[in-house]
């Protein structure tokens, strides 16, 4: 592609940034530029009402309005495809959670309701509903990274379906990829989910005592709490969650399992002195065992026994062993307990606010799908979450090419049992791809892709592992015996898995990448069907500072949206609108 185009889109994105003009349609994509600061006057009603009475919002200033407003009336056209689709990417901190808002209070504000659902005054209206899923879900969803404050930790599509008048009449949510690790590990200067950080600072004196979290205690996935950040604030998320059918009782629940994961990471175990025992617990951590037990309603010498002992099944006769962990296989155990229960919780938030934004499909004839996805990333060691990520980014970006320049790319992922044989059937699969290399230079199995935003090498070790996400069938066992009625909930006894571990162990693994390829085909799926339209969130410089524009970020993010791959790809190049 020509350097002068490249020069030219980025001194008018750097001119616009200037003057406060932070959006800039590009062809088929309005980029979007975060400003950093608050800007007076950009997301108003008034502003919203302006988009959405004008003859034509495309003739106004380009901004995210007008596209909702574009969209909007895509809909009331009822031309096929009716229903439309708002595909929001970019790095993070580039605005994708603040557009994808702003977005939902356009629609909440021009599509609402004429009347309260099923007539009744007193049930709260869906918009209220809608947008109350927006501070449970960064609540539970969200953290403090080193990239964004407000980080979220999963990818979400939400769908706002539209009755036969074209108004708000029901909701639904998906979510991807929970980074659940973030519960057991924080990166240095990081911090975990922001729930966490809510309850220790925001829980009343009574509640201190229910929960056991007495003020000031230390707890070690509970990095950087002296920070405190606008997203710690408890009674927004209370309220919302309120608002959203989740009683204070209910909310009790959660708060006190939560309390309890906190409890739990601070468990340490040491080695025994005789090797045939099992592990020791270190003399400061056995109050918190204890704790925890307590919090989860799970009794403490269980707890101890599946977190340090693992049940063999062998032989003819079918012969139960029971065998004591090693150190580092005990702390494995205890993350992966509280990786799978914030793992169960989120998954059961979602539900239930999918039940309370829920209309029968014959209520509903259309939609609008708000896509809010993490884009291409590329750190300088790659695991599974980033193929993952970068596999859907390739796969939304082959629909943007497919849709817009009728062009193909093809980018494979498979599965295996171990590192080496992984390895090898990447090769095998993928011998004829010129997409597909290896660092020779690397001790380290790895293999790299050329992604259409550039090469990853991914590292190959533990992603076989990763991507099994093996749950001890232990821990299950115990969760399931749980007198807690939310952990009862989440992990209720099936007839399968009743009094034999046996069987769970040798249950059928849905794997990491085959859950996340299923989801992401469904919605593939989905966009398919409907007219898409894009917004390229890009971060003008990566201290997240106002009125600072880095032209070499902002152009390998326009490289990594593929703005500058679909200019290249099409001959005529896409006009940009001022
Ligand atoms: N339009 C805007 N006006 C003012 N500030 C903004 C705007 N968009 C984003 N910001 C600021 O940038 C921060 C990061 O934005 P946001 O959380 O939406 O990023 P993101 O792309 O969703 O990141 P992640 O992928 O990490 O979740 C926000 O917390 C806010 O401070």
């Amino acid at each position: 592609m020509s350097v002068k185009l490249v020069l030219r889109i980025l001194k008018c994105l750097q001119a616009r940034y200037a003057v406060n003009l932070f959006y800039t349609n590009a062809g088929c994509s309005l980029v979007a530029l975060n400003p950093f600061q608050p800007v007076a006057c950009l997301y108003s009603p008034e502003l919203m009402r302006e988009y959405h009475v004008a003859l034509c919002p495309q003739d106004l200033k380009p901004h995210i309005f007008a596209v909702a407003e574009q969209t909007y009336r895509n809909v009331q056209s009822q031309i096929e495809p009716v229903n439309q689709s708002i595909i929001v990417s970019g790095e993070s901190g580039a605005g994708k959670t603040w557009t994808s808002r702003c977005l939902m209070k356009f629609y909440a504000s021009v599509a609402a309701s004429l009347i309260s659902p099923k007539g009744n005054e007193t049930v709260e209206r869906i918009e209220k509903r809608v947008l109350d899923s927006n501070p449970v879900m960064e609540a539970f969803g969200n953290a403090c990274t080193l990239r964004n404050n407000n980080s979220s930790r999963f990818g979400k599509y939400i769908q706002l379906q539209l009755d036969r008048f074209h108004h708000l009449s029901s909701a639904s949510i998906q979510t991807f990829l929970l980074e659940k690790t973030r519960v057991a590990y924080q990166a240095p200067n990081e911090r975990n989910f922001h729930i966490f950080y809510q309850i220790t600072k925001g829980a009343t004196a009574e509640e201190r005592l229910e929960w056991n979290l007495p003020e000031g205690a230390d707890y070690r996935w509970l990095p950087n709490s002296e920070r405190n950040l606008d997203e710690d604030c408890f009674e927004v998320t209370r309220d919302a969650m309120f608002h959203l059918g989740i009683d204070r009782s209910t909310q009790n629940n959660i708060f006190k399992v939560l309390s309890g994961l906190l409890h739990l990471g601070n468990v340490q175990f040491s080695n025994p002195v005789d090797e045939s025992q099992p592990c020791e617990l270190e003399d400061n951590t056995k109050d918190f065992v204890k704790t925890a037990g307590d919090l989860l309603q799970i009794p403490v010498e269980e707890l101890l026994e599946s977190l340090r002992i693992r049940t063999i099944t062998a032989g003819k006769q079918q012969q139960v062993f029971k065998k004591p962990c090693s150190r580092a296989e005990c702390e494995t155990r205890r993350d992966c307990l509280a990786k799978v229960i914030y793992a169960k919780l989120f998954e059961w938030l979602v539900l239930v606010i999918n039940e309370s934004i829920y209309g029968d499909p014959s209520g509903w004839t259309s939609f609008i799908g708000l896509l809010d996805v993490y884009g291409f990333e590329a750190f300088p060691e790659n695991n599974l979450e980033q193929l993952c990520i970068n596999y859907a980014n390739e796969k939304l970006q082959q629909h943007f090419v497919a849709h817009y320049l009728k062009a193909q790319q093809e980018c494979r992922l498979n599965r295996s049992s171990n590192t080496d044989l992984f390895q090898t059937r990447i090769e095998k699969a993928l011998s004829n791809n010129q997409c597909l290399s290896r660092n020779k230079f690397s001790k380290k199995p790895n293999f790299i892709i050329s992604h259409y935003a550039g090469k990853v090498c991914y590292q190959l070790a533990a992603m076989v592992e990763k991507n099994k996400d093996p749950i001890p069938p232990e821990l299950v066992h115990v969760l399931q015996n749980s007198k807690d009625p939310l952990i009862h909930k989440l992990f209720p006894v099936t007839e399968r898995n009743q009094n034999n571990i046996k069987t769970q162990s040798r249950a059928a693994v849905v794997t990491v990448v085959s859950k996340f390829k299923g989801s992401l085909e469904h919605l593939m799926q989905i966009l398919n069907s409907t007219t898409p339209h894009y917004i390229r969130c890009i971060k003008p410089n990566a201290d997240c500072k106002a009125m600072t524009f880095k032209k070499e970020e902002v152009l390998s993010q326009l490289q990594a949206c593929g703005i500058v791959e679909a200019i290249t790809i099409s001959a005529a190049g896409f006009p940009i609108s001022f």
